[in-house]
């Protein structure tokens, strides 16, 4: 799927979308169909066969299906040289691992996986991460829509790794806390050591706070989709790159370099 010949930019991409008629698909058919440089030529939800995607002649897959689906789309994707664009949360370091492992056996395929496509969301995760050796005291409250699968989010996760693997680099050892958790759960989850806060209620879309404490003085970063359309431009701009990034890519940082 992926020859030079596809690869000539005067031609549209064409791009397939699963999970086509959940909220974050439906946006993106929109984005991709409103878009003169790609082609909607595929679009699968639940109980669609996924040779819909290979019959349309799509180059690119779009993915926001659900944490207990995605890798069995990936793994169709990269056996039949189809790359990949992956909004879908739930990847853990071994899932990495294994999209990375059938990678290996298909080089010119490419894949990116992107636990946040706001542009402003990566921002705050990067600032996150700059700031995370300079406290001594750091816990992440994501907020998100009720109808939300999986907690914590998976910006949630992706901050807490980042931040865990800055304070490490700066020798800092674990945030001081003398609270005894009385209700199991009242003081979050633990990611590398990072307490991580789910908030679920009405009204919101996809917010997340840093909240970090030294001696006098804190330090919030917070970001804030209020809309799904904000993550349509990092969206787009992984199906415009990925045939060119063969191998995995995580994150969306790289790009926007
Ligand atoms: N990376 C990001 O920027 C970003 C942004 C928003 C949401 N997300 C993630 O994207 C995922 C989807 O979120 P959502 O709010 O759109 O959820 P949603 O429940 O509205 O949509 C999921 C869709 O996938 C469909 N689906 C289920 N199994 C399928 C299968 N085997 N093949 C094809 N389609 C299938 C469902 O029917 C549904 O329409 C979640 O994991 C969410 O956390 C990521
Ligand atoms: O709405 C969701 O679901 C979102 N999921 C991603 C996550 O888990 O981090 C990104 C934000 C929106």
């Amino acid at each position: 799927m992926t020859d030079e010949l596809e690869k000539n930019p005067a031609e549209p991409i064409r791009v397939g979308v699963l999970g086509a008629r959940g909220r974050m698909g439906m946006e993106v058919c929109k984005a991709v169909d409103a878009a003169a440089d790609l082609d909607l030529v595929a679009m699968v939800d639940q109980g669609d066969p996924l040779s819909t995607v290979a019959d349309a002649g799509a180059e690119v897959v779009v993915d926001f299906t659900t944490p207990d689906v995605v890798m069995d789309n990936l793994d169709w994707c990269v056996n039949q040289g189809v790359n990949a664009v992956v909004g879908t949360t739930g990847f853990t370091g071994d899932r990495l691992e294994r999209v990375r492992g059938w990678l290996a056996g298909k080089p010119g395929v490419g894949v990116v996986i992107a636990p946040n496509f706001g542009i402003g969301a990566v921002l705050m995760m990067q600032f996150a991460a700059k700031a995370a050796r300079h406290f001594e005291s750091v816990e992440i409250i994501e907020q998100h829509h009720p109808r939300k699968l999986d907690a914590p989010s998976g910006t949630a996760t992706h901050t807490a790794r980042l931040i865990a693997q800055a304070r490490a680099e700066a020798g800092l050892g674990p945030a001081p806390d003398a609270t005894k958790d009385e209700v199991p759960g009242a003081r979050g989850a633990e990611i590398d050591g990072i307490r991580v806060h789910a908030v679920r209620a009405a009204g919101l879309v996809a917010h997340q706070e840093v909240l970090f404490g030294t001696t006098g003085e804190t330090l919030t970063i917070r970001h804030d989709s209020l809309d799904r359309a904000s993550f349509m431009p990092g969206v787009l701009l992984a199906v415009r790159a990925v045939r060119n990034r063969p191998g995995l890519t995580v994150g969306l940082d790289p790009l926007l370099d």
